[in-house]
């Protein structure tokens, strides 16, 4: 069953997610009259197998209804919209068995149940032969570190529980592509963390697609390799998060610590000195990406200086897509 191959459905290298043109408007009420309100527009997206994919955008962007179109809740107004090689809506039982999706708000378990009672139904929906069941069960219970209150219902579980209980339930019937709305959201940092190397764990291991959306750009960078950025439904940014840092000129940042304190290093050709620290022992050095290396940075300090140690700092996610936002404004 783990092969995405079915009769009718995409081969092995077909796309995941395809969609041209992938339009979806509502009706609202403004006071008294009605107005349209274009939730998704005129989205063209391809998603391969075994990619990972973060969804991002601003609140009311149109992510969730995006996930809804792909998973064949809601119908678009226009364009065209495949997952997995099948027609959403009209497929959408045998599109089922093909992909998992989570919810960070909203549960697919059943509440007054122990766990692993959910897990039974569950596997009983999908149809799994008894070997296939506890085969996956088992990896699950292990890898999400579920053994302690597999016999605890639902309805008792922490928030960090409950939520690797939902990926497990999503995660059961071993889907091609698993889509996560805010999987981490409202998780203290190790249960982020352990979620997070779950689901690494688990595309290195079945080449599972992912698809999540998420607020937490440390979901995108510990997770995505691939960011689709939404604006006002429409996507203004496709590539990697090194990529979406580069629209918008942000600069990385090179630290190093110094043997013996060191005059401020200013005038390093295509080098901006941000401070120093500690009478200059450890001094911060920006520059952009597109004009020097650090590499290069790095050579001209040791020319001036002994450097014992050094580290890089990415740019801010979160503020690099402010200022893609702002920039589009
Ligand atoms: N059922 C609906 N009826 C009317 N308008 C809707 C409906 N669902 C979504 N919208 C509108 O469509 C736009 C996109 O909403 P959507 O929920 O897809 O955004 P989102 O990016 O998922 O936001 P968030 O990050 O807050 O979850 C918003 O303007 C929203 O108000």
């Amino acid at each position: 069953m783990s092969g995405p191959t079915t009769p009718g459905g995409p081969g092995e290298t077909g796309p995941v997610i395809e969609t041209h043109g992938l339009t979806r408007e509502f009706t609202v009420r403004d006071g008294l009259r009605r107005r349209r309100v274009r939730a998704v527009d005129d989205l063209t997206v391809t998603v391969g197998a075994g990619e990972a994919v973060g969804y991002i955008g601003a609140n009311g962007a149109g992510k969730s209804t995006t996930i809804k179109m792909l998973t064949g809740i809601l119908v678009p107004t226009s364009g065209t919209v495949r997952t997995c090689g099948l027609r959403p809506v009209e497929d959408r039982r045998r599109l089922a068995r093909r992909v998992g999706v989570v919810f960070g708000q909203r549960s697919q378990l059943w509440w007054d149940l122990p766990v692993r009672e959910s897990f039974r139904i569950l596997a009983a929906i999908h149809s799994l032969d008894a070997a296939a069941e506890r085969a996956r069960t088992e990896e699950l219970v292990e890898r999400l570190e579920m053994g302690d209150f597999l016999g605890t219902p639902v309805r008792q579980l922490s928030l960090g529980q409950r939520m690797r209980a939902e990926v497990a339930a999503a995660l059961l019937h071993s889907p091609a592509l698993v889509v996560l709305d805010e999987p981490t959201i409202g998780l203290d940092v190790l249960s982020k963390q352990r979620l997070r190397e779950f689901l690494v764990a688990e595309r290195r291991t079945h080449g599972t697609t992912l698809l999540l959306t998420t607020h937490d750009m440390g979901d995108v960078e510990r997770l995505c390799d691939r960011v689709l950025l939404v604006d006002r439904g429409a996507l203004v940014f496709d590539g990697d998060l090194a990529g979406l840092s580069r629209t918008v000129g942000a600069e990385r940042v090179l630290v190093v610590d110094l043997a013996g304190a060191t005059p401020d290093l200013t005038g390093l050709p295509d080098v901006r000195h941000l401070g120093s620290e500690g009478g200059g022992l450890r001094q911060r050095l920006s520059f952009d990406p597109d004009t020097t290396t650090a590499a290069r940075v790095l050579a001209a300090v040791s020319e001036r200086a002994e450097v014992l140690d050094l580290s890089i700092e990415e740019p801010d996610v979160e503020d690099v897509v402010r200022r893609v936002y702002a920039a589009r404004r």
